[in-house]
């Protein structure tokens, strides 16, 4: 018999990697949960596209973001600070079932918004003080996949990718963001727009 799970969503892949520990669900939401996800965040969310300052000068972010918490905690990265909006409908929705499998519960939420293949995200690491030791990042993503780039800080010869599904869940925990940087890189393919959500613990 052949079955097909579209919305299996304890499936999960833990890729091998020192110093980091990475849970992937590729398939965390339904098909049709993550296009009503996808439509809904794209139309209903305030996005933003602020300025940031590298080495003295000023660009525009490659991408748009938006902030959502349950507390009031200002998120501060890159020169720019980031005010939340009270969470409700249906993120209070993913950020429940995100919950539930990491067992945890977040305060805060980063979206971006990759409007195509030119928006990106350069190399960091979510190591922001407010963010703790060893924070737990929960990162969901919807519509157009992206590669995700991890490079360990120390050991150059140290890489990994990820192409992150339509209803991905992809958590990052352990050391992780103290030994490996991320980026979703540009690529010149002409593709749709992607959404991601990067659920947070700011005390
Ligand atoms: O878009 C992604 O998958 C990564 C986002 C990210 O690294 C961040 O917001 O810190
Ligand atoms: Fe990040």
């Amino acid at each position: 018999m052949i079955r097909i799970d579209v919305n299996n969503d304890s499936e999960s892949i833990k890729p091998a990697l020192k110093d980091a520990e990475l849970i992937y669900y590729p398939h965390f939401f339904s098909e049709n949960k993550a296009d009503q996800y996808f439509k809904y965040l794209l139309n209903n969310v305030p996005w933003q596209q602020d300025d940031i300052r590298v080495y003295g000068k000023t660009f525009k972010q490659p991408r748009l973001t938006s902030f959502y918490a349950s507390n009031t905690k200002v998120y501060s990265y890159s020169n720019i600070s980031m005010y939340p909006k009270k969470f409700s409908g249906k993120l209070l929705e993913i950020k429940k079932k995100v919950e539930k499998v990491s067992n945890l519960e977040f305060t805060s939420c980063l979206l971006n918004l990759y409007r195509d293949g030119k928006d990106s995200n350069g190399w960091h690491s979510d190591d922001e003080p407010e963010l703790g030791k060893n924070p737990v990042i929960a990162s969901v993503s919807f519509g157009e996949e992206r590669f995700f780039h991890l490079k360990h800080k120390f050991e150059k010869n140290l890489r990994y990718k990820i192409l992150l599904q339509h209803g991905s869940l992809l958590i990052m925990k352990g050391k992780t963001q103290h030994t490996w940087l991320h980026q979703i890189p540009k690529t010149s393919k002409e593709i749709r727009p992607r959404i991601n959500l990067t659920f947070r613990i700011i005390n």
